[in-house]
């Protein structure tokens, strides 16, 4: 249960798997229609790519990527029960959403630009909560060595915060062929996805 919230506070929650987990919007939405929502979404294939890594480093023994992507990979067939393909689908999810919440009520954070481009990024997001831009530019470093930027100096303590080490791993390589396949795999859900959400996303 959300705790209570007066005016003048926004009560937040982050479960990355709402977004395509069917029962979600319904049931967020007999909650309270009014809640906002904040997607982070990313290239679907860099992110089939991460979310295998991350999965890899937690076990070790499981089949390579390309054998997991593929129904039959001579025939471009892709998997798409295995969830690194499915959560990428972002349409679909979206669809579902929609049954319930008007897109005015759905923001997309483009996780690439999180990266390049974090105070602008954070600019929309406030913009949307109808918050005062408080966070800027001049609240972020870019962090070289990690590859991303991290907040100078955040409330609670006098030292800057950067992403943690589970972070930014290094992805597994994956084949060119491969990888142009699932550019082509993905090609027509993002452009659906881009006209759903009136804006070009630049996967492509
Ligand atoms: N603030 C911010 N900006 C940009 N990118 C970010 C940010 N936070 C997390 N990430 C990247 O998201 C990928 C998944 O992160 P998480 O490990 O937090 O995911 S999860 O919630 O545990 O599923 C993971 O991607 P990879 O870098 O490909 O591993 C994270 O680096």
């Amino acid at each position: 249960l959300m705790p209570r919230t007066l005016d003048s506070q926004i009560t937040m929650e982050k479960t990355p798997s709402y977004f395509v987990t069917r029962e979600a919007p319904r049931r967020i939405s007999s909650m309270s229609r009014d809640t906002k929502l904040i997607v982070v979404v990313r290239n679907p294939v860099t992110r089939a790519i991460s979310d295998y890594t991350q999965t890899l480093s937690k076990k070790p023994d499981i089949p390579s990527f390309e054998a997991l992507a593929f129904r039959n990979r001579s025939l471009g067939q892709v998997d798409t029960s295995w969830n690194a393909i499915r959560i990428g689908m972002y349409m679909l999810h979206l669809e579902n959403w929609l049954q319930y919440f008007p897109l005015s009520q759905i923001h997309f954070v483009s996780g690439e630009r999180l990266i390049t481009d974090p105070a602008g990024e954070l600019g929309r997001v406030q913009d949307f909560l109808g918050l005062k831009r408080i966070v800027t530019d001049k609240h972020f470093y870019f962090n070289k060595t990690k590859g991303f930027p991290c907040l100078k100096k955040p409330e609670s303590s006098s030292l800057p915060r950067c992403l943690g080490k589970s972070k930014g791993r290094t992805h597994v390589q994956i084949d060119q062929e491969v990888i142009e396949q699932l550019r082509d795999f993905y090609r027509p859900y993002n452009i659906k996805f881009y006209e759903m959400v009136g804006h070009d996303f630049r996967w492509d």
